[in-house]
């Protein structure tokens, strides 16, 4: 069920219009509906409850505070990328102990922060970044838990900026190199090898990869056993797509059946960190028509928001589904229209031939915006970054308020005379 829906010819989002939230709140504007956030939630804590299984959402795909703390109400874990994703996710109430710190660069600074607060495992992604960890564990007099992550060069078939598991990628120990590397980290005083962790990429629309996957991590979960290494859990990473134009990609459901299977009987917890698939559709981007603009090539209907509001578009050229907020007829009648922002790139579009009903002061919104969206917005053309805004039920709560130009502002400065 989607709680996006139209009623009286108006998008709401659950019984909020979404006409009202760009009145009081003003454009552009991310709009996320809690019961849809929750009921993604949901879907993967059901799916595997018959199994010890913890679902870390990855931070990054929506880190709005309000978002995690949702989350963290019902239980979820979070997977981490840097220092500032930590701090967000102790702010937001989020347990440090179902916390899973990814990334290829962590600083010191960083790994120091999360063994004070003793987060669950740190995804070790190089053998150097071993020797640095044991090193900030010792200095600490603590032990820092640890899994490799794996990449075990497998195809996600997914677009190639978010394709991570293939060998030519930066992210990971190469899967032939990983026995030895855990030998290392078995060895070193101040680490404990807890488990094997990857993730192959985001935007997947198949399980076959997951599942190729898994197979060639049981092989390492093996080999490891036998050299005396006790693997506890296996953490297959985030990646499941999300619908946003005619995918069909598989829910957690059908994903847990298959894997649930080939786990049967064997002593090893799973770990996922899903962002998209509990964040997109769970998030619209509401913008205004400024002006359209029709000439004998093109029809523009130009919009306030922008590739720094929503990159992926320019960034990734994505599809992004755009609807209007109101369904009555307009005097302009259907076009088809290139969506497009202020800003002066001519990469700067949403959507392009778009056949749509509008006129100038019209509502849109762009469907699939929850994951990757705001986290992904800058202040390019010094722009103010966009509000966000939680609809629980027929009640609507200001997340964060628009930026504002004293905000850009604030910390910078001119150099004496
Ligand atoms: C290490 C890691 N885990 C989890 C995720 C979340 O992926 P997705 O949003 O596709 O579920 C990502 C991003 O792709 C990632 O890099
Ligand atoms: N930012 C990407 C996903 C990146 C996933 C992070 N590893 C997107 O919008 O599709």
């Amino acid at each position: 069920m989607d709680f996006f829906n139209y009623s009286n010819q108006t998008l709401h989002a659950e019984d909020v219009a979404l006409s009202d939230i760009a009145n009081q709140y003003g454009t552009p504007c991310y709009v996320y509906s809690r019961a849809t956030l929750e009921r993604h939630y949901n879907a993967y804590a059901d799916a595997f409850a018959s199994h010890p299984t913890r679902i870390c959402y990855a931070v990054k795909a929506c880190s709005n505070i309000a978002i995690l703390n949702v989350l963290a109400r019902l239980g979820a874990g979070f997977d981490i990328v840097s220092l500032g994703e930590l701090e967000r996710v102790l702010k937001a109430g989020g347990d440090p102990d179902k916390v899973m710190f990814s990334g290829l660069g962590k600083q010191a600074v960083e790994m120091r922060r999360a063994l004070e607060v003793g987060i669950h495992c740190f995804n070790v992604e190089s053998e150097a970044e071993l020797y640095r960890l044991d090193q900030v564990a010792e200095d600490m007099g603590k032990v820092a838990p640890v899994s490799l992550r794996v990449n075990p060069d497998v195809d996600a078939k997914t677009h190639p900026y978010i394709s991570t598991g293939l060998k030519e990628n930066k992210f990971g120990i190469d899967i032939k190199d990983a026995v030895r590397i855990y030998q290392i980290a078995h060895s070193l005083p101040n680490l404990n090898v807890m488990g094997v962790d990857c993730h192959i990429g985001s935007q997947l629309t198949e399980l076959k990869p997951f599942l190729d996957t898994f197979d060639r991590l049981i092989g390492l979960v093996d080999q490891l056993s036998e050299k005396g290494i006790k693997i506890k859990h296996l953490d297959l990473g985030g990646g499941l797509g999300v619908r946003y134009r005619d995918e069909v990609p598989p829910e957690p459901a059908e994903y847990a059946k298959l894997l649930l299977d080939k786990v049967k009987g064997m002593d090893l917890e799973l770990a996922f960190e899903p962002g998209r698939s509990i964040a997109a559709n769970a998030g619209v981007l509401l913008t205004q028509v400024e002006f359209l603009k029709c000439n004998p090539h093109k029809n523009f209907a130009i919009i306030d928001g922008a590739m720094n509001d929503l990159i992926r578009p320019a960034l990734y050229g994505a599809w992004m589904n755009i609807v209007p907020v109101s369904l009555l007829p307009t005097p302009e009648g259907k076009r088809a229209y290139d969506l497009v922002g202020p800003i002066c790139e001519t990469g700067d579009f949403l959507g392009k031939d778009r056949e749509l009903d509008i006129q100038a002061g019209d509502l849109l919104a762009v469907r699939s915006a929850g994951a990757y969206g705001f986290t992904m917005s800058s202040n390019y053309n010094s722009r103010n970054r966009a509000a966000e805004v939680m609809v629980d039920g027929d009640k609507t709560y200001l997340i964060r308020a628009r930026e504002t130009i004293e905000h850009q502002l604030a910390g910078e400065q001119i150099l004496p005379d």
